[in-house]
């Protein structure tokens, strides 16, 4: 079964402890928070401050993704606020390595997230030392857009790279993703489904997610 990690990016800001029991009350394993500073990305989400309100409330993981630039020179900030897996981008980080060790010596996991234009082969040479990978299957920056198809390629190649080096991997797919892809991204060799507006959009969102899980 895959794990499910709710993107709050998608959930209403007014009303985010409905979101938390959304995550807690659901097969739903990981909160996905997305961590948007305008420079990288050309949207701000939310920031240190929101993930440490939300942090008093959760009982489950805390997934990261940062969407920003220099991300090593917040490590111990997310570490702070609860972070339980930290991922940075690949074209965000000038010293890839170094980070990836910064983040495990705070005793988080870490990931790296590539966009969709960046490809998995270069990820040859940290692979063995990642926990995550995440995939964008959209360009970051926006929950709400279309699935790119041609994730599923790099899904199986990354897969066929980790079976090498790191059979454990966290695959992550993150993008457009919901129950009209969900089954076929799992059979390409995907552990990880980030759902924003799938969940937070649907009618019941509790049903989604256990049919997410479920596929
Ligand atoms: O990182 C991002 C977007 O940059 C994602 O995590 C989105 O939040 C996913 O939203 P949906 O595509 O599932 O609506
Ligand atoms: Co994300």
């Amino acid at each position: 079964m895959p794990i499910i990690a709710p993107s709050l990016l998608a959930a209403d800001f007014a009303n985010l402890s409905n979101a938390i029991d959304i995550v807690e009350n659901s097969q739903a394993d990981w909160y996905h928070l997305d961590v948007m500073d305008g420079v990288f990305v050309p949207n701000i989400s939310f920031g240190l401050p929101v993930i440490s309100s939300l942090q008093k409330h959760k009982k489950k993981v805390f997934d990261v993704h940062l969407m920003i630039v220099q991300p090593e020179r917040y490590i111990k900030d997310f570490k702070n606020v609860g972070t339980d897996i930290l991922t940075v981008h690949y074209e965000a980080s000038t010293h890839l390595h170094r980070t990836i060790g910064a983040i495990k010596e705070e005793g988080m996991k870490a990931g790296v997230a590539l966009n969709p234009h960046t490809p998995v082969s270069l990820l040859k040479d940290t692979l063995a030392d990642i926990d995550l990978v995440c995939l964008m299957s959209v360009n970051p920056g926006f929950g709400g857009q279309k699935f790119i198809e041609h994730t599923y390629n790099k899904i199986s190649e990354l897969k066929r790279m980790a079976q090498e080096v790191n059979p454990n991997l966290f695959i992550e797919i993150d993008g457009g993703v919901g129950l009209g892809n969900a089954k076929q991204l799992v059979d390409a060799g995907a552990n990880v489904l980030v759902a924003g507006s799938s969940v937070f959009g649907a009618q019941d969102p509790i049903a989604t997610v256990a049919a997410l899980k479920n596929v």
